[in-house]
């Protein structure tokens, strides 16, 4: 069931429209981030994150990317603030990164791409039932991106690297209690907001994107390890390595990118 999608010279970016029209829709993600024509916007509020304690569940690999749920049945980890009118409840964080050097984010900020991309993912709990019925409305996601770059090691992607070696293959799931995604944050929350899509397939437009300005430091060695997981389940022949998973920008269509710095 389901169509079969990836980043591969056939199936991938350039031919998900073929299954998914809408890859060609008026407000698709990533895009390139010019910070010089980006609003500033004097009224947009800081973002506020209340990431509560051991609501992390498990960790997963889907086959695209490598994937930590959390338990979203109530409000204890949630986003608000910022473009959003209400509070919106973490589902789930995921990467997105390059094979070796500097390329790897879905987003770009005046043409330069980072190493990785990390997904924050939220949904509008105020509005609708569950995360199934707000991955398709317009206001129903927002997804916190956050840029990564090779620099020193982070103490607290350790917890997610170590754990990488479970979930070598496309469909294994582990255990990962009581992780907090706070401290994958960097010290500022300047951020660039716009309207936007799912960056994969079904790539619905139901996403307002807060992307952080400031990147944080991972070292070359984590990087690899990402680069141990594969594309491929265990009993496929040929081994896939997961990398490059990253959809490149697209059109703006005159989109308002705002910001809450100047
Ligand atoms: C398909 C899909 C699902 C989810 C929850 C999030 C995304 S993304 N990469 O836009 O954050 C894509
Ligand atoms: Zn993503």
């Amino acid at each position: 069931t389901g169509h079969q999608w990836g980043y591969g010279e056939d199936d991938g970016p350039s031919a998900w429209s073929k299954d998914y029209p809408i890859a060609e829709g008026p407000r698709q993600s990533p895009i390139n981030i010019v910070p010089d024509e980006a609003v500033y916007d004097a009224n947009l509020p800081p973002i506020s994150l209340n990431y509560d304690n051991c609501t992390s569940i498990n960790i997963s690999n889907n086959g695209h990317s490598v994937v930590v749920e959390f338990d979203d049945a109530d409000d204890r980890s949630v986003i608000q603030g910022g473009p959003l009118n209400n509070a919106y409840r973490l589902k789930q964080f995921h990467f997105h990164w390059g094979g070796k050097g500097c390329h790897g984010s879905e987003h770009t900020v005046s043409g330069k791409t980072y190493t990785s991309e990390l997904h924050l993912v939220h949904w509008n709990a105020a509005r609708y039932g569950s995360f199934g019925e707000a991955v398709a409305a317009s206001d129903g996601l927002a997804v916190l991106g956050v840029f990564l770059e090779i620099g020193d090691e982070h103490r607290g992607l350790h917890k997610i690297t170590d754990a990488l070696y479970m979930v070598k293959f496309k469909g294994t799931v582990a255990d990962f209690r009581d992780f907090n995604p706070k401290c994958l944050l960097p010290r500022s929350l300047g951020y660039w907001t716009y309207p936007g899509s799912l960056t994969t397939p079904p790539l619905y437009e139901s996403v307002t994107w807060i992307v952080l300005a400031e990147p944080i430091e991972v070292s070359e060695k984590q990087m690899g390890k990402f680069r141990t997981l594969l594309f491929s389940g265990e009993e496929e022949e040929v081994r896939k390595r997961m990398e490059n998973n990253f959809r490149p920008p697209q059109p703006l269509n005159g989109r308002a990118v705002r910001s809450n710095f100047q």
